[in-house]
């Protein structure tokens, strides 16, 4: 088989509104940021198929004769796009050696990429040697969405490596998108590897890597949100690690035993989300007044409380919030919560020193913080060329 050995990077995210109810069938409003992962396929002769992972510094590689033992004699479908393979899973497990229930992160990283590599390239009919090798700008297990980068760029890497999409790039271009086809197909796999990571994922966040953007959200309905008015978020880390996994788990576990108390929250958040996209349409049809800005804030501030209310916030999110209110700038957790990262809005009338001020606050704290800028592109191909140097220097380095 001719390997076609490619770059492909993808966006991570930040959820607006919507993080937790969205599992549940809620609508969420999320953008992407200008922070991607790389991944870069080699095609090799070692008879070896080897990942090198260094933000979570793994490194492995594994004889493809040992892999294929993992195929099925008959020929028959492994692992179907629109659902997990819940045996081959198993078989991976067995073979990776971890326990069901593992939240090891790089034993979820490895599963991913293992049960996507023999998906796609059992369809194309042969296991082929490689090297894959992925670098991330943005923070591992921070709310960032950098689980569902990682998913799409092995998505799109393998499906376009086996020849089942065409590459992207023609010519005359170092950076290109695949058409809706190609990236609907991305998507879908990129959705089973956010499965094995998270477990039990909305596709929100593989949805935005994807098509990139700002998008609404709802049950696999992604609508791109056009008409928005360019937001300023500042985004802080508080670097208190945490899993997307168990917080997903906990939220429905409250849930169960609760559905009197937490669906009308989860309603609510909806409601919130919903007038949310509404006052971002508004804003962007008509000229953005200070009252947009009020209504954007009070929503913030009743979606963190909500949030706490699921059993998701951390105390170092509550400072963040009272440490930016203290500059009357308003802040709620993004993505899973527990820790992670926090957005906050800032009004186009913020003054540059109130933002540095904040900023260094938020530093004094223990925390990462800096502005960021949304609506970057989702997956793309690169050619060489293309690839900041410092990123192709880590991608060449394995
Ligand atoms: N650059 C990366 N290299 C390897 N694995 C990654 C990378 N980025 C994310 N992952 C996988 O995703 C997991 C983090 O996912 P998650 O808990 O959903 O946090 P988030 O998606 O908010 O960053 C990691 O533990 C790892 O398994
Ligand atoms: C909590 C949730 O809404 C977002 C999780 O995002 P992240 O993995 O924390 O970046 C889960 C999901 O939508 O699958
Ligand atoms: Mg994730």
């Amino acid at each position: 088989m001719q390997i076609k050995e490619c770059i492909v990077s993808a966006p991570g995210k930040a959820i607006l509104h919507g993080e937790h109810a969205v599992v549940h069938g809620k609508v969420a409003l999320a953008v992407s940021l200008n922070l991607r992962t790389y991944l870069r396929l080699q095609a090799t002769s070692t008879s070896k198929v080897c990942i090198n992972l260094p933000n979570i510094n793994t490194f492995l590689s594994w004889d493809v004769t040992a892999l294929k033992q993992l195929l099925p004699d008959s020929g028959a479908e492994l692992g179907n796009v629109n659902e997990l393979d819940a045996e081959l899973v198993r078989m991976l497990r067995n073979f990776v050696g971890v326990s069901n229930g593992t939240l090891d992160t790089r034993s979820m990283a490895i599963l991913a990429f293992l049960y996507i590599y023999l998906c796609v390239f059992a369809k194309s009919g042969e296991l082929p040697s490689l090297t894959v090798s992925v670098w991330s700008e943005l923070p591992t297990g921070a709310g960032l969405g950098s689980s569902a980068a990682y998913s799409v760029c092995l998505a799109a890497a393998m499906l376009s490596a086996s020849g089942t999409i065409p590459s992207p790039l023609s010519d005359q271009e170092n950076t290109a998108r695949w058409g809706e086809v190609e990236m609907e197909l991305i998507n879908r796999w990129a959705f089973q590897g956010e499965r094995i990571i998270h477990g039990n994922p909305s596709g929100v966040d593989n949805a935005v890597g994807t098509w990139g953007g700002i998008l609404r959200y709802r049950s696999g309905k992604i609508t791109a949100l056009s008409r928005v008015p360019m937001l300023r978020i500042l985004l802080t880390n508080t670097k208190v690690p945490r899993s997307t996994k168990v917080l997903v788990a906990g939220v429905k576990d409250k849930l169960n035993k609760f559905p009197f108390i937490i669906n009308p929250v989860l309603e609510s958040v909806d409601a919130v989300s919903c007038t949310c996209e509404q006052t971002l349409t508004e804003m962007a049809s008509d000229t953005p007044t200070p009252e947009h800005y009020n209504v954007l804030e009070e929503l913030i501030d009743i979606n963190q409380h909500h949030l706490n209310v699921i059993g998701v916030g951390h105390t170092t999110l509550d400072t963040l919030c009272q440490v930016t209110l203290a500059r009357g700038l308003h802040s709620k957790l993004t993505g899973a919560g527990g820790g992670g990262c926090g957005i906050t809005l800032l009004r186009p009338e913020t003054e540059c020193s109130v933002v540095q001020n904040t900023i260094q606050d938020l530093r004094d704290c223990g925390y990462d913080c800096w502005e960021t800028r949304i609506g970057a592109a989702g997956v793309q191909q690169h050619s060489p060329l293309a690839v900041k140097e410092e990123v192709l220097e880590v991608l060449a380095r394995y």
